[in-house]
């Protein structure tokens, strides 16, 4: 069964028995836990309302302690103490976040991280399935698939940027969950060695509000310390995708875990090729491009001379990118935002141009919100041949989904990619064609 409560999918959400505890402790609760949400949180009941819980998984009974009752529709509870445990609970990979821990003291940014890695995949699959189902009106099974290396490290040093936070005494560390509360740790596990031996654990008070540490696959890890959002200086730094460089600076975009880029090119790549409706002539695109990743994939099976414009709003990023992908002739990148150059090219183009542009294949990769009716509505207007839809949020990915395929677009493959072990985020591949 599912419900939907405040912009929240609910899965599975069977009614279950819940009891109150004694008047020591009048927050508590003792909860079944029937299915998981979008975000990181299970799910239970009590009296009929919705409880999203943390630090639990479907399966289990656990107490928790309500932490936010302010909503009418639903409510919120960290758990305290596990009842009967799930066959998938394993020991929490990040000692500081385990549940032995006051809420409030938990290291947040590995909320599965209590859960067993395939178990976790089980459970990313199930959100985007039913993402699909209530956001697209679509009906698939999806599977999520592992990189390969994190089996053999149990989905740990995978993550090669890493921020943390200096609290008014200098303790640097992760925020607690959905807190600013600084926590000092030990380690910092789901980080690539090279970067976890970096990160200090205290700076002189005052001087940064966080520090950065960036692993690329070439070259000496980078420090970057900054406030609000403006870093303290840059650096530019290598990444190396098989046998290409892309160049970019530190405090610039790219992707996370150490396989991503390789991952993700991949998939794009071979969706493209595997098709066979590729043109390298046609008006080919890598919307939301950063410093050209996808857009060298494309051009990759296309050969030397493939067309393609990679459309970024960061300036620093489009200028990496014409250095990125200078060995395509065709290849160009653009400072824009995706929804303005859209509009500028359904006002402008001319027939020719539409025509290539029908031939075209789009690559988007959009950030966490998705790309929005108004880009998605510009497409249907363009109504490219292909398009490849990389995503990083379900919800977001399903709603732009069901928006293309009422406009006539068909969904071909849909592959989910779980590209950030021990949190709840899962990356997705989707490849549409015209209808
Ligand atoms: C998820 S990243 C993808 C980057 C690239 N595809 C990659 O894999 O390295 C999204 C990129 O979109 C850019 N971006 C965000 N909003 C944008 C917008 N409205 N128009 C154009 N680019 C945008 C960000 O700066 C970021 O580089």
């Amino acid at each position: 069964m599912l419900s939907f409560v405040e912009g929240r999918m609910v899965v599975g959400c069977v009614p279950c028995h819940a009891r109150r505890m004694d008047e020591q402790h009048p927050h508590e609760v003792d909860l079944e836990i029937t299915g998981i949400a979008h975000g990181g949180v299970s799910v239970a009941r009590l009296d009929g309302r919705v409880v999203f819980v943390t630090d639990t998984l479907p399966g289990e009974r656990v107490r928790a302690r309500l932490s936010d009752t302010s909503k009418r529709s639903f409510w919120r509870a960290d758990t305290v103490e596990v009842i009967e445990a799930s066959p998938h609970r394993t020991a929490h990979v990040w000692a500081e976040a385990g549940i032995d821990r006051d809420p409030s003291e938990r290291a947040g940014g590995a909320e599965f991280g209590h859960i067993a890695l395939t178990h976790q995949r089980a459970l990313k699959a199930e959100v985007l399935t039913d993402s699909l189902a209530r956001f697209a009106g679509l009906r698939r099974d999806v599977e999520v698939l592992g990189v390969e290396d994190d089996d053999a490290t149990d989905g740990t040093g995978w993550r090669t940027r890493v921020r943390a936070h200096v609290d008014a005494d200098g303790v640097v560390g992760p925020f607690a969950s959905r807190s600013h509360r600084v926590i000092p740790v030990a380690g910092y596990p789901l980080a690539v060695p090279a970067a976890a031996a970096l990160i200090p654990s205290r700076l002189a008070p005052g001087t940064a509000e966080w520090v950065d540490v960036v692993a690329p696959s070439a070259g000496e890890p980078v420090v970057l310390t900054g406030s609000g959002r403006t870093p303290h200086g840059g650096a530019g730094i290598v990444e190396r995708v098989g046998d290409r460089e892309f160049r970019l600076d530190a405090s610039g975009f790219w992707q996370v875990h150490r396989n991503a880029a390789a991952v993700l090119s991949s998939a794009v790549a071979s969706a493209v090729a595997s098709d066979g409706r590729f043109d390298p002539a046609a008006a080919n695109h890598d919307l939301y491009g950063g410093v050209g990743l996808l857009a060298a994939a494309l051009a990759g099976v296309g050969g030397a001379s493939t067309r393609v414009t990679s459309v970024e709003s960061s300036a620093t990023a489009t200028e990496f990118a014409s250095e990125n992908l200078a060995d395509w002739i065709g290849a160009r990148a653009e400072t824009a935002r995706v929804d303005r150059y859209l509009d500028g090219l359904a006002r402008t183009a001319s027939p020719r141009e539409r025509e290539r542009l029908r031939a075209a294949t789009i690559v988007l990769d959009p950030p966490r919100q998705g790309a929005g009716a108004a880009v998605v509505d510009r497409l249907l207007e363009l109504r490219p041949q292909t398009l490849v839809y990389v995503a990083c949020d379900p919800v977001a990915l399903s709603r732009d989904l069901g928006r293309l395929l009422a406009g006539g677009y068909e969904l071909g493959g849909l592959t989910g990619y779980d590209l950030f072990p021990h949190t709840h985020h899962v990356e997705a591949v989707a490849v549409l064609h015209r209808g």
